[in-house]
């Protein structure tokens, strides 16, 4: 298997500053395989496709779908996606697509060890010794993986590609093709930023669990996706998040010190419900868990 260093660039971290964190080695043709399944996926017929939309699917873990919240949206986001919450291979096995399944689990598996490293270092500034396990289920306790689809849009200044959010995760490995269209906002000065694609490389968001657990000292990033007119594109973001059951909060090791919680205890999977019950709608979501 060819296997190359990989560039990880982390992207504002705290204060708008983008930098490279490590290198690590990590087999690129994971990369390459995920992002053909992916469009295998999206290509297949309609009907194949939407043997997974939320009426048909056969497992609540396996979701296709257009935009992010249609009901809630003043225009409809221009993506489909696939997102597949992971349970175990055996439960993937049964439910997942064939098309896309295979390559989506080994870039989860291959993506373990960089995650890993990325939380205990990034443990290290909230005083976290180490990942033993109730750090794990707080950090990576649960897995869920987006094949995202952006179609060309017809009318690309009348929508979006995805509006303007943080992620609920508390980190996102996010791999994207080489169109481009991805902006970040800078936290100094409130400007838009695009990502551009760099062959061979993740895009590291911080998310919504990693701000409140640590007391706000990580940032999660805002995000947008623009529509395009010329070109498809896709990502396949991978969402490290606590365990929906794990009961998030600023971390004990933080505020041993006597710095103030601004954030109350809340069960993950009420605030993950919280954000999916409306529009995306920039950061706000997050002081959804303010004191
Ligand atoms: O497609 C991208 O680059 C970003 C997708 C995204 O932000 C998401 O799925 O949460
Ligand atoms: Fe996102």
């Amino acid at each position: 298997m060819r296997t190359e260093s990989l560039k990880l660039s982390v992207m504002l971290l705290r204060n708008g500053v983008s930098f490279k964190l490590s290198i690590m080695e990590f087999p690129l043709e994971v990369l390459d395989d995920v992002k053909a399944a992916t469009h295998r996926f999206f290509n297949l017929p309609v009907e194949e496709k939407s043997k997974f939309t939320k009426e048909n699917s056969l497992s609540t873990n396996v979701r296709f779908g257009t935009s992010f919240s249609p009901r809630a949206e003043k225009a409809l986001e221009w993506k489909d996606y696939l997102s597949l919450f992971f349970v175990s291979e055996a439960e993937a096995e049964q439910f997942w697509p064939d098309i896309c399944r295979n390559e989506t689990l080994e870039y989860i598996d291959k993506s373990k060890k960089m995650v890993r490293k990325l939380l205990e270092y990034l443990g290290k500034n909230l005083n976290v010794k180490e990942l033993d396990e109730t750090k794990e289920s707080l950090f990576m306790g649960s897995i869920r993986v987006n094949l995202n689809y952006y179609p060309i849009c017809p009318n690309p200044d009348l929508t979006v590609g995805v509006g303007r959010h943080s992620d609920v995760s508390s980190l996102t490995i996010l791999l994207q093709d080489q169109i481009g269209g991805l902006h970040v906002r800078s936290l100094a000065s409130g400007n838009w930023v695009h990502v551009p694609p760099v062959p061979g490389s993740f895009v590291i968001n911080i998310g919504d669990a990693m701000q409140i657990l640590s007391n706000g000292r990580y940032k999660s990033v805002e995000h947008r996706v623009l529509a395009n007119g010329n070109n498809n594109r896709i990502s396949v973001p991978i969402f490290v998040n606590p365990k929906p059951e794990s009961v998030i909060g600023p971390l004990p090791e933080v505020i041993a010190n006597g710095e103030e919680p601004i954030y109350r205890d809340i069960l993950y999977s009420d605030y993950v419900r919280y954000f999916f019950r409306k529009a995306h709608d920039g950061k706000k979501t997050v002081d959804y868990a303010k004191i």
